[in-house]
């Protein structure tokens, strides 16, 4: 089995990271969410020289306080029967609500088997003046196909991803991502994607080959069926 299909049998079905409950995680949550705001203050502020000293000291003392209890790697959550294990990585960059770098996103998947999230990105993520950074819109995407491809029963890892930049992606106002599996063949599945701004334009079309690595089952990573 491949380096990557071996990590994912012990991390989701040996029981290798620990399992959070809801409680711990939403208190976690909470406090990625503080970092967040964090985030986006640090990038606005125009306080003045000795306040932002003042502030990174102690920010500084904050960041010792959480490490003095370190886990080795990032937690998960415990497994819900019948759910796909990609939604217990609590830490994800994409979807993540313990990790202060994602939005976070929230992924739904229709009875159709296509999966759709509704986001705001905020100025954090800007690239181009004005517009959502280029990488963070193929990352979004990235999480969005991975997930269709899992929601029809075929996950893998991305083994291709194409990005075609229609029109500047606007952060700050509620996009729609939608995604869906357009075949499967052995160990690969095909997926297509996109990125909808509110005025319905399409900024941003995917398409995806998500390969299952050798010796890994869909059953093995909690598939939805
Ligand atoms: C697990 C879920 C977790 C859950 C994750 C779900 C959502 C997460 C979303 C984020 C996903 C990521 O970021 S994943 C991280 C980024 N991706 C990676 O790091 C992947 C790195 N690459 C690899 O580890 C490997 O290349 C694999 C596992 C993708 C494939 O290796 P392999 O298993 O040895 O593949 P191999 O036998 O050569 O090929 C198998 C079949 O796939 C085809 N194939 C291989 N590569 C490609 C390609 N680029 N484009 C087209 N087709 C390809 C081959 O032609 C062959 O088709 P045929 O001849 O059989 O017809």
């Amino acid at each position: 089995m491949s380096g990557a299909g071996a990590a994912m049998r012990r991390v989701f079905v040996d029981g290798e990271r620990a399992e959070l409950d809801q409680p711990r995680a939403a208190e976690l949550a909470g406090l990625a969410a503080r970092v967040r705001e964090l985030t986006e203050a640090v990038v606005h502020t125009d306080v003045d020289a000795a306040e932002v000293a003042a502030v990174s000291e102690e920010i500084a003392a904050l960041t010792r306080r959480l490490a003095a209890a370190r886990r080795a790697a990032p937690p998960i959550a415990a497994p819900v029967p019948g759910a796909p294990h990609i939604g217990r990585q609590l830490a994800n960059p994409v979807t993540g609500p313990l990790n202060p770098i994602a939005p976070p996103v929230e992924i739904h998947t229709r009875p159709d088997r296509t999966v759709f999230c509704d986001f705001t990105l905020t100025s954090v993520y800007e690239g181009p003046p004005g517009f959502v950074h280029g990488g963070v819109s193929a990352m979004v995407l990235d999480q969005l196909l991975g997930a269709a491809a899992h929601a029809a029963g075929a996950p893998g890892m991305t083994a291709a991803l194409d990005l075609r930049y229609r029109r500047p992606t606007p952060y700050g106002v509620p996009l729609r991502g939608e995604a869906e599996a357009t075949e499967v063949v052995g160990r690969r599945t095909h997926t297509a994607a996109r990125i909808i701004a509110p005025d319905g334009t399409v900024t941003v079309e995917a398409t995806a080959v998500f390969v299952l690595p050798r010796g890994l089952t869909p059953e093995a990573l909690g598939n939805v069926e």
